[in-house]
Formats: C-alpha cells, structure tokens, sequence
C-alpha cells in the first residue's frame, strides 16, 4: 500500500525527494561541523602554520591522536564540501579518498573573513547573547513580541545591547569589520565618487567610526559627524575632520551636505524606517543627498548563493529586531513615503548595495 504522500510521484521524483529530505532535515550539520572545526581550533592553526598542512601535520597540531585519523578526514572532507577548506591534491594526483596525507588543507577565502574574530564566535556560546535569540523560533510565531529576541530577553535589541557591556563590544567590534571590510572595497572602487564633492557628511547610526575615519582619511576637506546613542560614542575621541556626537536619530539628526546610513534602515519597521527618512531629509541641504548602504532583495545581479546569504541575514532582523530586508519596490515606496523625489541604486557591491536619495 502506497503511502498517500507517494500517490502520483514517480520512482525519480521518491528518490529525488528522499535526497532532499535528507539534506533539508540535516542540513543543520553544516553548522555543527563548522562549530566543531572552531573548538578544535583548525582555522587559527591553519593560519598559525602559514602554509597549506597535511591532514597529519593538521592532527597532531591539534593534539588530536592518530587512532582519530579515519574520522578527522571526514570532517574535514564536509568542511572542503562547504568550501570552508581547500584540499590541494598533491601533484602526483594519486592521493585516494582513505589517504589525504599526500594532499595539502588551507582555508578558503571565507574563513579569512569570518573565522579569525567573526561573528560565528557567537555561535560558540550556547548561553551567549545572540545565540538563545535563535531558539524555538515557532514560539514567536504564536504571541505578539515584536520580535523573537524580546521573546527570549522581555527587552529590545538596543536596549539590551546598550546594558551588556560585553555583547555590546562584541557587536559593535564585528559591525566595524563589517565596515572595514565594505569601505576598503568602495573606496577603492571607481564609485568612490559617492563621496566626492561632499563638504560635510553625518553618518547616522555609526558607531565606533570606522566608515568616518576611512570616508575622512580619503578626503580630508571632508568634515564628519558620527551620530550615535550615548552608551556608543561617549568616551570616543574625534579628530579635526570627525565629531561624535551623542543622539537618537529619531529626534534630531545634525545639518549637513549629506547623511549615510550603512546598515540601518534594515533595522526598522516601515513607520520607524520612514521616521529616519524624514529627519535625515530635515538634516540635508536642498542639494544634498542620503547615501544608503543596504540590501536590495531580489537583487537580479545577485546568484543564488547571494540570495540565499541575504535571506539568512532578512532572518536575522526578523529573529532580533523584528525588521526586514526589503526588495526594490519596498524601498522605493517607503523613499516616497518619506518625501523624497528621486534615488538611484549607484552600484552592488557583495550583498549590499549604495543607494543615492534626493529631496
Ligand atoms: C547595525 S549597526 C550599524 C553600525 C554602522 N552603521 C555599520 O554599518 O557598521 C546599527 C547602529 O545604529 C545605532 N542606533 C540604534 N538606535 C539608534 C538611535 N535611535 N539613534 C542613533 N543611532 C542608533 C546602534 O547603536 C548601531 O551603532
Ligand atoms: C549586517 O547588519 C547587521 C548585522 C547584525 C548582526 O549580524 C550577525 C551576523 C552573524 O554572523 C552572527 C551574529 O550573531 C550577528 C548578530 O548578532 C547581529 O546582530 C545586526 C544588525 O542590526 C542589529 C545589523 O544591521
């Protein structure tokens, strides 16, 4: 007797669909292994050894005995499937699936990025800040929290952040990697001109300053305000060409040629989203503009690898502040709700995309 699920499948449609239940239902292991390959500490003795490494070289680094060897080569063959790791067959080709001895691990690109001092350390901690947010999800669905971090912490996103000296380091160390990373990659592309001409420039909502100093470090006729929450800025010191300034940019955001906004409005709801529009165009001079750094969903220059990438982090905004990524025809809505009259989307660079906006 067929099982009612099987009416109407064919033989390779059962067999393809038992493929995808496997990989949908285990499809956590990525995380588990990639945890795993942090607490033993592969990536940092990777870079500590300065030079791909032999699976062997790789164990015994490790402390790890060789009666594990015929395990250890599995794990690492699923970080090499994930691309966390690169396997260099030795050039002789004959190294067989038993014996990577003769083949040679280094870390892949991502692992520079995220592995060193990234955000997956949060993941390390069962009981850490960002990781509890994530459990029982359904939960969330079934009451009237606004997102499910309040759920699990009866406090908003910023509120705790602002209360917990030690996660609030650790997010706002990784927002400036973030920007490190995103502003070496703009600045040095031909798009720089996004801040060229531009006398003053508030970046609302940024943090530690690591957009402002490379923006002032690039163009020193510039001047730079960086607005953020009290907790954030008080005991950080400015320069000639950069102020920080304490504030709630729900309130009053400071007059200037331009304003930006990188990762910020990905952080409201709609009403806050156009809340901020407003006093940013209260802020900017009749010729000026807000330059947004945000994604665009559904972004047709984007894979799908990006896409799914970018599906992850829409989770997380739901997941922590209840907010969203948005597509072009939401933003464009919400720009126009906000009383400006034209944008334009400048380039995509990686996941996120600049976005010029005129009053
Ligand atoms: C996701 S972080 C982005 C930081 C920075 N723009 C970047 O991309 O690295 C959001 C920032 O908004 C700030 N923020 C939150 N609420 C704010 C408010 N009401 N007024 C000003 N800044 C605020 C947070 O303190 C945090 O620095
Ligand atoms: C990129 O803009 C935001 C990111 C986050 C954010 O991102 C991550 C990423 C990650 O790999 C692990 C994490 O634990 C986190 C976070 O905890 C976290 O907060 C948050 C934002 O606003 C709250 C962003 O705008």
């Amino acid at each position: 007797m067929a099982d009612h699920n099987d009416q109407n499948l064919t033989p390779s449609d059962l067999l393809l669909a038992e493929t995808q239940s496997w990989n949908q239902l285990y499809f956590f292991i990525e995380h588990v292994t990639l945890k795993c390959a942090l607490q033993l500490g592969i990536p940092n003795a990777i870079t500590k050894h300065g030079k791909p490494m032999t699976l062997s070289k790789l164990m015994s680094s490790l402390s790890i005995s060789p009666s594990k060897y015929p395990y250890f080569h599995r794990l690492t063959r699923i970080l090499v499937r994930y691309g966390l790791l690169i396997l260099q067959k030795h050039e002789d080709n004959n190294v067989d699936d038993g014996d990577d001895s003769k083949g040679y691990y280094s870390l892949a690109p991502t692992d520079r990025y995220i592995m060193k001092d990234g955000p997956w350390n949060s993941m390390e901690d069962q009981d850490s800040f960002f990781f509890k947010a994530w459990n029982c999800l359904g939960d969330w669905f079934r009451n009237e929290d606004p997102s499910k971090f309040y759920t699990a912490y009866g406090d908003l996103f910023w509120t705790k952040l602002s209360r917990d000296t030690s996660s609030g380091n650790w997010f706002h160390a990784n927002m400036a990697r973030d920007s490190r990373s995103f502003m070496n990659v703009l600045i040095g592309n031909e798009f720089k001109d996004v801040f060229k001409g531009l006398t003053s420039l508030v970046d609302v909502g940024g943090g530690t300053g690591t957009v402002a100093m490379a923006i002032t470090k690039k163009f020193p006729d510039m001047k730079c305000i960086v607005l953020d929450l009290p907790p954030i800025v008080a005991n950080l010191q400015g320069s000639e060409n950069l102020e920080f300034v304490a504030g709630d940019m729900f309130q009053k955001i400071p007059a200037a040629n331009a304003v930006l906004l990188k990762s910020i409005l990905h952080d409201w709801n709609d009403e806050e989203f156009v809340k901020i529009l407003k006093n940013c165009k209260d802020a900017i001079t009749r010729s000026g503009k807000v330059i947004i750094i945000d994604m665009v969903m559904e972004n047709p220059e984007l894979d799908d690898e990006a896409f799914q990438a970018q599906l992850f982090i829409d989770m997380l905004m739901m997941v922590f502040l209840g907010s969203k990524e948005r597509n072009k025809k939401e933003w464009e809505k919400l720009f126009f709700d906000a009383g400006f009259t034209s944008y334009k989307i400048i380039l995509t660079l990686g996941l996120r995309s600049v976005i010029e906006l005129y009053p």
